[in-house]
């Protein structure tokens, strides 16, 4: 179950510059208090896909943070599954990094730590072997992540999350700094897993095209204060093609004119 109600957040940090930085930040003095998120109200059912766009610095991040439990909120909060987020919690939550892997240990080690609970050696090597080659990792089990390729380590990140089999899956950012084709073909794994797994999953992009391809649902933030500015489920049949549906060709206009750019490519 990955049910996830956040009912009310608001988030304020004390503001650390002494030099302001634009005209904005003039009447702000150091340690003065800054609302970064206000009033989130977000209602998100298990298993959806859940993409956050929002301009550089709104707080997307923040909020994430804070459903993860590695943040407090400094107003509201979440539940999940019915019960308050006090802090973090490996069980159902599986936080997607771009160099979560150890790299001291083999790939097959690191996508066979969130089997630890597996009493048997031979069952344990079986479900790893497994992830390892649902991502197409196989022949590299014994590769140090430094002996893979960008593209590989997140897809052995992915296997990891996997085999953690956590509720919720949490990525920000999980393509960044991937060349084109293998940001397209990590798109496209994360959806094929989303619908063979059907976990939670919340994931913060800058690209529009990534939201409108993968999500359930997208969720816009606006500036700071962040409040949502839209959230609008896709009901868009899968695989996704903007040349194919007007509708969603339409949307993507209308979500890069809110984003602020007036012509989409
Ligand atoms: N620990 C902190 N203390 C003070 N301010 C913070 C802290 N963490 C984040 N902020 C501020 O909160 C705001 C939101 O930051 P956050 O990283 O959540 O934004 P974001 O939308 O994820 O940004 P980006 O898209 O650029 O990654 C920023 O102005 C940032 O400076």
């Amino acid at each position: 179950m990955g049910s996830i109600l956040i009912d009310q957040l608001s988030k304020t940090y004390a503001n650390r510059r002494k030099v302001p930085r634009g005209e904005e930040d003039a009447i702000l003095c150091k340690g003065d208090r800054i609302s970064v998120l206000l009033d989130i109200d977000l209602d998100i059912r298990d298993g959806e896909m859940v993409c956050f766009l929002g301009p550089s610095g709104c707080g997307k991040s923040t909020l994430l943070r804070i459903i993860a439990g590695f943040e407090a909120p400094s107003e509201g909060h979440v539940n999940i599954n019915g019960q308050p987020v006090t802090g973090p919690s490996a069980d159902h939550i599986f936080v997607f990094q771009h160099s979560g892997l150890f790299p001291w240990m083999t790939v097959s080690e690191n996508v066979g730590l969130g089997l630890r609970h597996l009493k048997s050696h031979r069952d344990r090597q079986e479900q790893v072997q497994e992830f390892i080659d649902m991502v197409e990792l196989d022949g590299f089990e014994q590769h140090y992540p430094r002996q893979l390729s960008g593209g590989m380590q997140r897809r052995a990140e992915l296997a990891r999350a996997l085999a953690v089999n956590p509720d919720i899956m949490i990525m920000d950012e999980p393509f960044s700094g991937l060349d084109f084709l293998t940001h397209m073909k990590m798109r496209e794994e994360v959806v094929n897993m989303h619908a063979f797994i059907r976990k939670t999953i919340l994931l913060v992009t800058h690209n529009i095209d990534d939201a409108l391809i993968m999500g359930d649902r997208i969720v816009i933030l606006g500036n700071c204060p962040t409040r949502v500015v839209m959230d609008r489920t896709l009901d868009f049949p899968r695989p996704r093609d903007f040349e194919k549906s007007p509708d969603l060709s339409r949307l993507r206009s209308e979500l890069f004119l809110l984003l602020g750019v007036n012509y989409a490519v």
